[in-house]
């Protein structure tokens, strides 16, 4: 049974709020030590329940985990098998960030298609393309994915799209293919960067770091362990952003880095937030009035897919008709319905969304559909007059370090119900902390 929130909403937020690591990087980082031997130290990872499954799959695969606050050693000596069942493979969507690594550092790999959100078709061709031509034998049938090599070389990768995972999975397999694999058309997120620092610190020979043409020169001889410190979460703070930029009075995002969204920034600014950016720390003042916007999304450093469903909200509540582009997923305007529901109006046609936008929206009974589109309806429902319940919560818990008391600190009514998933609006007796009782850290 899965959880409730319930939020009073309709009061402006204030304070401090901190990021957590990033989710996907440090997925990527925790299936990089499958390439080591040895005890790789990783800081600064999130406590979400992404994390926690691809630990469960590094055990299942014979590593040896310690966790300890926000640090994971990962022990690699004693893998022994190569085989990610569904029960695991199917909890998240960086469990094919395991088929490279594997592949390279084992000959083989069978992994049961990954999870992840159901935001669109997700197909896995540039993965299975790109090991192919470093030498491997893939099978590809409806319910796995199987790779072989005795041993894989160095080739030249074109991609037709710049897969994030698909990048990460061939720039690990190439560290161990033996000479120089180019890759080109790769994908220049900032995640794709803190993989290739963290390799590197592992020995890897790589350049090209943040470009589309990266350059790895292979050995076949496993990589070392290392102590590595994973970025932050640019998603996180993106959320934070756009909830500061509708009622921020103001909020003071912390543990950031502006660079990491710039376009969001710029968006922010134009539509009338004001954002003031002082190191590692970004205030935004909500904007007194929300200027409408059209944003397409596209690949780093266009504007995130992972942040259009929260961008979403804040068209809802601005003074005009703002357009929506979503080239990356099919199926990402999922969040519409439940805005909807809370008053908003958006015509979804295709790949376009349309938002006209309103001075007001009402609390609602929705149901999260997934991690980006629950964090949507929980910006809504603070920004919103009266109560809401935002059912199917836990998607948050993916993603999201801590959401809660993060919330609940800069002085969002916000209470879990556990279990809540079917309760009924007349029965929650709801314990909101009073503002101001959750101490800032
Ligand atoms: C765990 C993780 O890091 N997840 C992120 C990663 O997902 P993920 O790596 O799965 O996303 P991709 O970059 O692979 O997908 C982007 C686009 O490429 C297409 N595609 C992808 C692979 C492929 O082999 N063939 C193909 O056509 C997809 O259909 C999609 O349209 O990047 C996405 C795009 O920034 C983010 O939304 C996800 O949060
Ligand atoms: C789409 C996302 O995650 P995943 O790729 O893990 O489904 C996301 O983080 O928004």
């Amino acid at each position: 049974m899965t959880d409730a929130f319930v939020i009073q909403g309709g009061r402006d937020v204030a304070g401090h709020i901190y990021v957590s690591g990033s989710k996907n990087a440090g997925l990527a980082l925790m299936a990089a030590t499958v390439l080591t031997r040895g005890t790789s130290t990783i800081q600064g990872l999130p406590d979400v329940s992404d994390i926690d499954a691809m630990a469960q799959i590094l055990e299942h695969l014979g590593a040896g985990i310690t966790k300890r606050d926000d640090i994971i050693q990962i022990n690699t000596t004693s893998i022994t098998t190569f085989h990610v069942p569904d029960r695991l493979a199917t909890r998240l969507r960086a469990s094919i960030l395991l088929l490279g690594p594997l592949l390279a550092r084992y000959g083989h790999a069978k992994l049961s298609f990954p999870g992840g959100c159901t935001i669109g078709s997700r197909p896995i061709d540039e993965h299975v393309r790109g090991l192919e031509a470093l030498g491997a034998c893939v099978k590809v049938t409806d319910d796995f994915i199987e790779a072989h090599a005795t041993q894989i070389h160095a080739a030249s990768l074109n991609l037709q799209v710049p897969s994030v995972t698909g990048t990460m999975n061939l720039i690990m397999a190439a560290c161990l293919a033996q000479g120089i694999t180019h890759i080109h058309n790769a994908a220049c997120e900032p995640e794709v960067v803190d993989l290739i620092s963290c390799l590197v610190a592992m020995g890897a020979q790589i350049e090209g770091a943040g470009t589309d043409h990266i350059i790895i020169t292979g050995y076949s001889r496993p990589l070392s362990p290392c102590q590595y410190k994973v970025m932050e979460d640019r998603i996180e703070t993106g959320t934070y952003l756009i909830l500061g930029a509708i009622c921020g009075d103001p909020l003071t995002v912390h543990r950031c880095h502006a660079k990491y969204n710039t376009v969001l920034i710029k968006r922010l600014r134009a539509v009338g937030a004001s954002i003031d950016v002082l190191g590692t720390s970004i205030t935004v003042h909500k904007a007194k009035k929300l200027l409408p916007f059209d944003i397409q999304t596209g690949p780093y450093p266009g504007f995130p897919t992972d942040l259009q469903p929260q961008f979403m909200v804040l068209l809802s509540l601005g003074q005009g008709k703002g357009k929506i582009t979503e080239t990356v997923y099919e199926q990402r305007f999922k969040q519409a319905e439940g805005l909807q529901a809370m008053g908003a109006n958006i015509r979804v046609r295709g790949q376009i969304a349309t938002i006209s936008g309103i001075s007001n929206l009402f609390g609602a009974d929705v149901v999260g559909t997934d991690l980006r589109a629950t964090a949507s309806l929980i910006i809504a429902a603070i920004a919103a007059r009266g109560f809401s319940i935002i059912r199917n919560v836990n998607y948050i818990d993916r993603g999201y370090h801590d959401l809660e008391r993060k919330l609940q600190k800069i002085g969002v009514d916000l209470a879990r119900v556990y279990g809540g998933y079917g309760i009924d609006k007349t029965q929650i007796e709801i314990d909101f902390p009073p503002p101001g009782s959750v101490p800032h850290e």
